[in-house]
């Protein structure tokens, strides 16, 4: 959706145009009455259409074109043309939701000035119309560990006041399902939530995103801010805000009103803030990338949102969640969890939180050996997938053991192993492990191991009998 759509009954000027619009780079179609352009629109939505008033041999002039166009496709930008000394009607069709007019003869300098500006106004809007995209219908948020249950027991806390809320926490440890919670929980649930990803929009195109433009006519694409109104305007991870922006955040913070770009009167809005950020604000504030007074304004109840090793209980729980998550929106097998596999993805470590753990169980049912239930062996780290998905620090068992336990298990497996390594020489084995042989037979004693003349090892411990045969 980035071409042009010229429709002119007089062929020389649609070719005119489209020439001067094609050597500047824009992709271009063309039609010459009312009919072919409908079909044009209805085909593929064009980024910018430009369309004269006057159509002869047409079903439809081009105001009634324009009033179709509004109705039916509002996102896309007309532009004008209207003959010499046809002011008014310029004007009837402005009123009507033109973007702009051009009137005949147009030199090309003052045509590309429109276009240009046109093709500006459709990025942005498909821009917000993305950021809105995301905006989905709050998550369930889940827990029951000691760290979560504070979280909410904060959350609940300012979701009635109008407060300005800075979550800090790790990437993916659930912000913005905090701001979500805090928003669908407020009297403002009924308003919008826009979330603004301060590290995902150019710096160059941030004040147009958030603040909306005006053209010198007076059409106006209204921005983020005043698409949150109402409602609760989200700047997740706000460190990354261009300075120039913060300046003026500051001051739509201080008196709730702004310019949009071009514009001359100042627009009212009735918001609030969340804001979100994984790194340290002070140290920002040090490196004079973030301005001191906008931390103030913004930091007014700080929260912390607990990283997922901090809430490990959480995780059995959490698995189940996504897993019926996923069963529900693509379809993949509803499996449960064996309490192996359970307690070893919670040993695991998650340095991108409860995203990467739902990655995880997303791979794991799509790729998975899909019988019940889901085994250690099918998770990272067990398979040899990437050493970030979360290293393995303890096996399965071991994890839901106490220490002494866990101890005796480690070095039985651990011993067992390197026996079978040597293919039972206790000698060789005792030489590796750094033991005296006869310590070593000691040691094998006292675990349950029994060492069975030339090769063989016995245990009363079946798992790990099965383990040394295999
Ligand atoms: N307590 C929770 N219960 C259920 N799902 C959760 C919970 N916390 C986080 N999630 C899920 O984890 C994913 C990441 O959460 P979210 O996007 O809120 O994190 P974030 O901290 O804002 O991340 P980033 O800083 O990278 O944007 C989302 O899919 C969210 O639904």
């Amino acid at each position: 959706m980035s071409d042009i759509l010229i429709v002119d009954d007089e062929r020389d000027i649609r070719e005119l145009i489209s020439d001067i619009l094609q050597d500047e780079g824009y992709t271009t179609r063309l039609a010459g009455n009312s009919d072919d352009a409908m079909a044009e629109i209805a085909g593929e939505q064009p980024a910018l259409l430009i369309l004269d008033i006057w159509l002869k041999d047409s079903r439809m002039d081009g105001i009634d074109i324009l009033k179709t166009v509004k109705r039916d496709y509002p996102d896309v930008p007309v532009v004008i043309i209207s003959g010499h000394g046809n002011i008014e009607i310029a004007v009837a069709a402005i009123k009507q939701g033109a973007y702009d007019f051009i009137e005949k003869p147009f030199n090309i300098d003052q045509l590309m000035v429109v276009i240009r500006r046109g093709m500006e106004t459709s990025r942005l809007r498909r821009e917000n119309q993305a950021l809105k995209r995301r905006d989905t219908t709050p998550a369930e948020m889940l827990g029951d560990s000691p760290a979560f249950r504070t979280l909410i027991g904060q959350l609940d806390k300012v979701t009635k006041s109008n407060g300005r809320v800075m979550l800090s926490g790790p990437a993916g440890s659930g912000k913005e399902l905090a701001a979500r919670y805090i928003h669908a929980n407020s009297n403002r649930a009924d308003a919008p939530f826009v979330s603004v990803g301060c590290a995902s929009i150019e710096a160059d195109r941030m004040e147009e995103v958030l603040f909306g433009r005006e053209s010198e006519e007076g059409g106006v694409t209204p921005g983020l801010l005043e698409e949150a109104n109402r409602g609760v305007i989200y700047f997740d991870e706000v460190a990354d805000m261009p300075p120039g922006t913060q300046s003026k955040i500051l001051r739509v913070l201080v008196d709730q009103t702004f310019l949009r770009v071009g514009g001359s009167e100042k627009v009212q809005v009735d918001l609030r803030v969340i804001s979100s950020t994984s790194r340290d604000l002070e140290a920002e504030i040090a490196a004079d990338r973030f301005r001191r007074e906008l931390f103030h304004r913004l930091n007014v109840v700080p929260i912390t949102v607990p990283s997922l090793e901090e809430r490990r209980e959480d995780i059995p729980a959490l698995a189940d969640h996504f897993i019926q998550m996923f069963n529900k929106t693509q379809g993949l097998p509803l499996r449960s969890v064996s309490n192996e596999a359970a307690a070893l993805l919670q040993t695991m470590r998650w340095p991108g939180n409860v995203r990467q753990m739902r990655n995880v169980i997303e791979r794991v049912l799509i790729l998975g050996e899909g019988a019940d239930p889901i085994q250690v062996r099918e998770l990272p780290g067990e398979t040899g997938a990437s050493a970030d998905e979360g290293r393995v620090v303890l096996s399965g068992a071991i994890a839901t053991m106490a220490l002494r336990e866990a101890r005796e298990a480690f070095e039985r497996e651990y011993l067992l192993t390197q026996i079978n390594r040597f293919g039972g020489n206790i000698s060789r084995t005792a030489e590796f492990v750094g033991m005296e042989r006869s310590a070593l037979h000691r040691k094998l004693k006292s675990l349950g191991v029994v060492t069975s003349g030339k090769g063989g090892v016995r245990n009363g411990d079946e798992d790990a009998q099965e383990q040394a045969a295999g």
